[in-house]
């Protein structure tokens, strides 16, 4: 497919996106199917073309004076080609000259509109690329930066790796995977990034010999620390409440060494099915997989016997994901206000719910990869308020588990008395926020 040709396919599979309200990825999986005279080239710089168009949704919308909520798939498209592609009117148009595959070619309208440099008077939602709903609430946590932490989550995602120390270690992982130029991670010892291509694709990283040994795993930077901060010791009980497909798991085992007991929990049995093959290729003997019997709520109690026992308890709670927007940049549009109240009160449960198995002295680790005050220090404050045997560590102790990093990562972070938040533009991770709070009692 020519350049242009690909601008063509983009324009139509943002139309599917929009019109129908579905998921990018399946709207993509479905174009390749009906063209599979596509090659995987085309295929990556098309849902490139297309993930760019999503992330810079409301301001590519805006330089072309569309209204929001009602802008054309083409006037998108045009537009990220300007903000994101750094193209000029000029080089816009020499691809949109109307030929066979190509773009019809660009109206007055449209030329002047992208000659013109016209962001600087936009509201803060439209500079940040987030829905206008959620200017409020983010305005709450960074008041005048939110439009500069919006772009941050509208850039493109890099690729992390966990180096597992349970096989190995950051320098012999870093030279089994030299040919693809990974660099060491600006706060977690154990992190290794490896940037996207042109396309913003990763590399294949699941078919390298170093990652299906168990050398590595992918994990955002922002996810090794939360588990790092978490501060498991060596030896300790530790339940793992939302452990999911086990990324903070496995992230916990080796920060462990593998010994002590890390117990891993999902209400969700389907989401916990990942974790099994998960653990062995890491390597990690001390994870007792504890999976739902029954449906939700009706089924025993699988965890009675751990009550009151454990050293630390980890709840990385389900929440709107808005730190992940780099990632999934059509969620951030499908998200409604229903959603953020729905998660608020699941947290706020599942927090109830978690403060039972830890025992005196330990410690409840609470973790989200949410921006939104509702879902971090609201959650945080009300925690304690019902809980008056806990009290929140303060983040100045909590960075002693990272070393003299600890320290740049708290003035990095922004920081409350209630816990860390990580953001795109201010440590280069996800976004992702994490409170310590202590049982004293
Ligand atoms: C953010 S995800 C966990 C990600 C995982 N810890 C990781 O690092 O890969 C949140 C998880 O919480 C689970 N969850 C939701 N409600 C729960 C509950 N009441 N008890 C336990 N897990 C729950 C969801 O099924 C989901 O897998």
């Amino acid at each position: 497919m020519t350049p242009a040709a690909r601008i063509s396919a983009a324009i139509e599979v943002i139309a599917g996106i929009l019109a129908e309200r579905r998921p990018a990825a399946d709207v993509l999986t479905e174009w390749g199917r009906r063209h599979r005279f596509a090659g995987s080239g085309d295929r990556a710089a098309l849902s490139s073309l297309v993930y760019d168009t999503l992330r810079r949704r409301a301001s590519a919308g805006w330089i072309m004076g569309q209204p929001a909520g009602e802008e054309t798939p083409r006037a998108l498209v045009l537009g990220m080609l300007h903000l994101a592609r750094g193209l000029d009117a000029e080089a816009i148009g020499r691809l949109c000259d109307g030929s066979r595959f190509a773009p019809e070619p660009l109206t007055d309208e449209e030329a002047a509109r992208l000659a013109g440099d016209t962001l600087g008077e936009a509201p803060a939602h439209v500079r940040g690329d987030y829905p206008e709903w959620l200017d409020a609430p983010l305005a709450r946590v960074f008041g005048d930066d939110r439009a500069e932490e919006g772009a941050g989550l509208a850039g493109r995602a890099p690729l992390d790796l966990r180096v597992n120390t349970l096989k190995s270690d950051v320098g012999k992982a870093a030279q089994q995977l030299a040919h693809l130029d990974p660099v060491a991670g600006a706060w977690s010892p154990l992190a290794l990034r490896i940037a996207p291509n042109a396309d913003g694709k990763a590399p294949p990283l699941t078919a390298e010999p170093a990652y299906l040994k168990g050398s590595v795993e992918i994990q955002d930077e922002g996810s090794q620390l939360a588990a790092i901060l978490a501060a498991p010791a060596r030896g300790a009980q530790v339940l793992d409440l939302c452990a999911g497909g086990g990324g903070k798991t496995l992230a916990l085992a080796a920060l462990m060494d593998n010994a002590g007991q890390l117990y891993a929990y999902d209400d969700d049995l389907r989401r916990l099915a990942p974790i099994h093959e998960r653990v062995q290729r890491a390597g990690a003997h001390n994870v007792q997989i504890r999976s739902p019997k029954g449906r939700a709520g009706t089924g025993p109690d699988v965890l009675a016997d751990l009550e009151g026992r454990m050293d630390l308890v980890l709840v990385d709670a389900p929440c709107t994901g808005t730190g992940t927007w780099r990632r999934n940049p059509d969620a951030k549009w499908r998200m409604r206000p229903g959603a953020l109240a729905e998660r608020v009160k699941e947290q706020a449960e599942i927090l109830d719910a978690a403060a039972r198995f830890v025992k005196p002295g330990g410690r409840l680790a609470y973790i989200t990869c949410s921006l939104l005050d509702e879902e971090n220090v609201d959650q945080v404050r009300a925690f304690l308020a019902r809980h008056a045997g806990f009290r929140a560590l303060p983040p100045a102790e909590a960075v002693l588990a990272l070393g003299e990093r600890g320290i740049a990562l708290r003035a990095a972070a922004l920081e409350r008395p209630e816990g860390l938040l990580l953001t795109p533009r201010r440590t280069g991770t996800d976004g992702f926020f994490v409170s310590l709070m202590v049982r004293d009692a």
